[in-house]
C-alpha cells in the first residue's frame, strides 16, 4: 500500500484521489473566510457538477475546514483523478498567531489574502514571514476588488499587483502567481445571491499550483487532530492531516496531551474506507472509548514517540523583520512544534576556530566547544560590532550558525527536529512591528527535570574574561606587584598559578596576594627586561611606601611618576555550566 504515494486508492478501479492543503492567511478583516466561502461554493456547485464524487462532502468541515474539489489536473499524474483542495481558513486576528503557526506547519499551499485597497498590512507581514518558514508555494489572493471604482479598477489591480511583486522580490515566494477577487462583493450587506468576482480564475491558479506535498511513510507516525466526534455504534472519530509516517488498521495511537493510548478500529480518506494512510493524507481514525469532549485540536502519535522537554538547544535565523536585538537572558513566546510556551534563550556561536564551518544540520556536536554570547550576532549587533574589532581579519564575519539553549516555564511534548519560532506577542498589536523573533530547529530536547545537573554541564558553551590590572612596582628581578585587577573583597587565592602578560611583553604568573587592598605577587620567571625595569624604577620616595597606607593617595603619586603605566593582562576562559566555575587558560 505504501507504494501507493499520495494517493488514495481503495481498489484498482477506483479513481485516483490527491489532497492539498491550502492555508488562507491573512490581515484580519481581508476577507478570508468570505473567500474560503465562495471558493469551496463556487467549486462544488458550478465548475465539478460533472464529478459526482465533488459532492460528497469531505470528512471535515470544521470551523476553519472546508473543501472543494477539481479534476485531477494533469501535471500530477496520468489518468482520470480527483483533487481535493482542503481550505484551512486560518484566523486574522493578531492574538491568535499561535494558531496560525499551527495551521501553517499543515500547509502544502498558502494564500495570502491582500484587501486590495489597504496593501500589505501589519499581520500580512508576519504571515508572510510564517509562510516563507513553514510553507513551499504561495499565491496572493487581492480580495476586494469590489471596492475599487469600476472605470479605474484594471489599473488599480495593476498598480497593486506590481507592489507585490516588488515586496516579494527578496522572499522565497519572488515570482508567484498573484490573482485578483472579490469574494463577496458588497460586503457583509449583500444580499447572498450576487456571486463573487474572480473565483473561478483563482481556482485554476490553485490548480495549476498544486503540487504532490512530500511523502514519506518511514519514521514515528504522528497526526494533527482539528477535529474530534463521536458516531453512534462506531465510536470516536479524529479527523486531521498526517504529518509524518503512517498508520494501519489495528495500530496503537497516543494522544500525548492526554497521555492514554487507543487502538485505531477503522479508517476513512474521501469517505471510503482504508486500511493505511501515511504523511501528507488527510484522514478520519476511528478509536473506542474516547470521549470527544476531551480532545479538539491537538497530536496524536506513535506510542512514545514524542518526547516532553523541559529545555532544549535549537540552531535558529533571527527573523530580518524583527526590529529589536536577541538579547540572552529575553523572554519570549516560544511555539515548539504545535504547542506555545514561555521560555528563556541564551545565544551562542561556534568558537572561532570553527568559526566558518559548514552548518550542521539536524544534529548537535556536544564535543565541540561554542562562545557565549550576550546577544544573537547579526548585521549591526552591538556584539558583531565587538568582534569586527578583535577579528584578525577585520572582517567583522558573521558566524555561519548560531544556536540558543531554551528554557521553558512549562514543559512541553513535540516530535524531534521540530520546528522552533520564537515571538514576541506582549508588544502591542497595534504597534505596526513584526512580532517573530527567530525561528529554527529543535535538535536536542532535555527531558530530565533536573537537566540543569544532569545534561547541562555536556553543553560546552564558555565566556571569554578579560581583566586588567596595572604594574605598581618592582620587587626585584623576577616579581613584581600589581593592583586593579581584583576588587579588595576578592578571594586571590583561586587566581593562584594563572599566566599574565605584561604590556611591556612578559609573561607572569599570579603568585599570591600582596597585603589587603587587593594587591598580588607576580612571578616573572624569564626576569624583567631591563627597559621594562628602567620604565618602573622611578624613583619616588612615596612609592616606597606602597602596600601600607592610603591606596587612593598611592593611585595618584603612581600616575605622577611612571609616564605610561605597564598594564597586566589576564585572559582566560569559562565554562558557563561548569559548577566549581574553574578558569581555563591554553
Ligand atoms: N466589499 C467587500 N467586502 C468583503 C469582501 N470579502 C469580504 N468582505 C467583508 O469583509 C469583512 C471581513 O470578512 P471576513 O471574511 O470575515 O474576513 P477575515 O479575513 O476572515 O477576518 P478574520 O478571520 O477576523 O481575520 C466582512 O464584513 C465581509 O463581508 C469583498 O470581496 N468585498
Ligand atoms: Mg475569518
Amino acid at each position: 500500500m505504501a507504494g501507493s504515494a499520495a494517493v488514495a486508492a481503495p481498489g484498482p478501479s477506483a479513481p485516483r484521489r490527491l489532497n492539498v492543503n491550502v492555508g488562507v492567511l491573512g490581515h484580519i478583516d481581508s476577507g478570508k473566510t468570505a473567500l474560503a466561502r465562495a471558493l469551496s461554493t463556487t467549486g462544488s456547485t458550478a465548475a465539478f457538477d460533472r464529478a459526482p464524487q465533488s459532492r460528497a462532502r469531505g470528512i471535515t468541515l470544521d470551523l476553519g475546514f472546508s473543501c472543494l474539489r477539481a479534476p485531477l489536473p494533469p501535471h500530477l499524474g496520468p489518468g482520470p483523478g480527483e483533487l481535493q483542495l482542503t481550505l484551512v481558513d486560518c484566523p486574522g486576528h493578531a492574538s491568535l498567531i499561535r494558531t496560525i503557526i499551527g495551521g501553517a506547519q499543515i500547509i502544502d499551499l498558502m494564500m495570502l489574502v491582500i484587501d486590495v485597497t489597504k496593501g500589505m498590512q501589519t499581520q500580512s507581514a508576519e504571515c508572510l514571514v510564517i509562510g516563507q518558514i513553514a510553507c513551499q508555494k504561495m499565491v496572493v489572493v487581492l480580495n476586494k476588488i469590489d471596492l475599487l471604482p469600476e472605470g479605474k479598477r484594471q489599473a488599480a489591480i495593476e498598480k497593486m499587483t506590481k507592489k507585490m511583486q516588488k515586496t516579494l522580490e527578496n522572499t522565497k515566494f519572488q515570482g508567484c502567481p498573484i490573482a485578483a477577487v472579490a469574494a463577496k462583493p458588497g460586503g457583509p450587506e449583500a444580499p447572498e445571491t450576487v456571486n463573487p468576482l474572480g473565483v473561478s480564475e483563482l481556482i485554476e491558479v490553485l490548480k495549476s499550483q498544486a503540487y504532490l506535498p512530500t511523502r514519506d511513510p518511514t519514521g514515528p507516525f504522528l497526526m494533527a487532530i482539528d477535529h474530534c466526534f463521536s458516531i453512534k455504534g462506531q465510536g470516536t472519530v479524529m479527523t486531521g492531516t498526517v504529518l509524518s509516517g503512517s498508520v494501519s488498521l489495528g495500530d496503537n495511537v497516543e494522544i500525548p496531551a492526554l497521555k492514554v493510548t487507543k487502538k485505531v478500529k477503522s479508517m476513512q480518506m474521501f469517505h471510503t474506507p482504508v486500511t493505511y494512510a501515511m504523511q501528507g493524507d488527510r484522514v478520519g481514525v476511528c478509536v473506542t472509548q474516547f470521549d470527544p469532549k476531551l480532545l479538539e485540536r491537538g497530536l496524536i502519535c506513535t506510542p512514545e514517540s514524542l518526547q516532553t522537554i523541559h529545555a532544549a538547544v535549537i540552531s535558529l535565523k533571527k527573523i530580518q523583520y524583527f526590529r529589536g536585538a536577541l538579547q540572552t537572558k529575553a523572554k519570549f513566546h516560544i511555539t515548539v512544534g504545535h504547542e506555545t510556551v514561555m521560555g528563556r534563550v541564551m545565544f551562542f556561536s561556534p568558537a572561532p576556530a570553527d568559526f566558518s564551518k559548514e552548518p550542521l544540520e539536524n544534529a548537535f556536536d556536544f564535543e565541540k566547544e561554542y562562545l557565549y554570547q550576550e546577544e544573537y550576532l547579526s548585521k549591526g549587533s552591538k556584539s558583531s560590532e565587538e568582534n569586527k574589532e578583535n577579528d584578525q581579519t577585520g572582517e567583522g564575519q558573521l558566524p555561519r550558525q548560531q544556536w540558543a539553549l531554551l528554557e521553558f516555564e512549562k514543559p512541553v511534548t513535540c516530535p524531534k527536529f521540530c520546528l522552533v519560532i520564537g515571538s514576541k506577542l506582549d508588544t502591542d498589536i497595534h504597534a505596526n512591528t513584526c512580532r517573530l523573533a527567530f525561528h529554527g530547529v529543535l535538535l536536542q530536547g532535555m527531558e530530565d527535570k533536573n537537566y540543569v545537573e544532569t545534561f547541562l554541564p555536556k553543553l560546552k558553551v564558555y565566556k571569554l574574561k578579560h581583566k586588567e590590572g596595572q604594574v605598581e612596582r618592582v620587587l626585584d628581578d623576577y616579581s613584581v606587584i600589581g593592583r586593579s585587577l581584583f576588587k579588595k573583597e576578592t578571594n586571590i587565592q583561586i587566581f593562584v598559578g594563572l599566566k599574565v602578560k605584561l604590556s611591556t611583553g612578559e609573561d607572569g604568573v599570579i603568585e599570591g596576594g600582596f597585603g589587603q587592598s587587593g594587591k598580588f605577587k607576580i612571578r616573572i620567571p624569564n626576569g624583567l627586561k631591563p627597559d621594562t625595569k628602567v620604565f618602573l624604577t622611578v624613583p619616588s620616595k612615596k612609592k616606597s611606601k606602597a602596600g601600607k597606607g592610603d591606596t587612593a593617595k598611592e593611585d595618584e603619586s603612581s600616575k605622577v611618576d611612571s609616564a605610561q603605566p605597564v598594564t597586566i593582562s589576564l585572559l582566560f576562559k569559562r565554562y558557563v555550566f561548569d559548577t566549581q566555575k574553574k578558569m581555563i587558560q591554553s
